[in-house]
């Protein structure tokens, strides 16, 4: 299996003051910062692109970029988010049913970590073919376009599945989690974590990290190890 890792999701940031909220965040224990990349069209939200990828990477070289991207052409923007310094490229599979190998060269070739995203009604049949093929798979727990929203639960038994047949993949979960019901996200074996309003509306969002983190050891321990660690 594969380390825990809490990814807070900046779009519950203040973005005019984005590098600061970065720095918050891995200040309060952060691994990763979770970039929600909407491109009105996938989803009924517009969010940010390559550029603010960029900014954020030229001030800060040495933060892990967990881009989302929630896009309806995904490989249009593969090369940007390369050089703009995105670490993780997570796609839709929603959006390249048709051509999910290609794709998954494709950002391979850039030296990026590919991610697999499904929705929350999309089966898990889907992904599995490519699992044994990507880096993380990333279980949507809401429907995808806005913070905020609440867990939808009967979306947990997919990362069961997924734990079940690949101990040593990294299964993230995105969507109303908070320090409430993280031991549930847990308990079906997710090991990297998201979340926006859980972390950034709680009064004390170290507190809330380590929290997730210490929930994700504690049903994980037997089997969480360093070998596969993506930081
Ligand atoms: O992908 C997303 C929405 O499409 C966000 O990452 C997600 O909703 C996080 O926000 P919150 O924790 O507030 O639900
Ligand atoms: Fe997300």
């Amino acid at each position: 299996m594969v380390n825990p890792i809490i990814s807070p999701s900046m779009l519950s940031s203040n973005f005019a003051d984005l590098a600061n909220e970065a720095q918050r965040m891995i200040d309060s224990g952060a691994d990763w910062l979770h970039m929600d990349v909407m491109d009105g069209h996938f989803v009924p939200n517009i969010t940010i692109g390559a550029p603010v990828i960029k900014n954020l990477r030229a001030s800060h070289p040495n933060y892990f970029l967990d881009c989302h991207i929630m896009a309806s052409e995904p490989e249009k923007w593969v090369d940007d988010f390369a050089k703009a310094g995105a670490n993780m490229f997570t796609f839709h599979i929603e959006a390249a049913i048709d051509r999910t190998a290609a794709l998954i060269e494709k950002i391979k070739s850039t030296g990026m970590k590919v991610g697999i995203a499904i929705k929350p009604k999309t089966p898990i049949e889907w992904v599995i073919p490519y699992a044994d093929k990507v880096d993380m798979v990333l279980v949507l727990t809401v429907e995808p376009g806005f913070g905020g929203q609440t867990l939808i639960e009967n979306c947990l038994p997919k990362c069961r599945v997924l734990r079940d047949r690949f101990p040593n993949l990294n299964i993230e979960v995105d969507g109303g989690i908070t320090v409430k019901n993280i031991d549930k996200l847990s308990e079906v074996g997710a090991n990297v974590i998201v979340a926006g309003t859980g972390i950034f509306k709680h009064p004390n969002p170290s507190e809330a990290i380590s929290t997730m983190k210490a929930s994700v050891y504690k049903y994980n321990k037997n089997s969480l190890y360093n070998k596969n660690s993506l930081l």
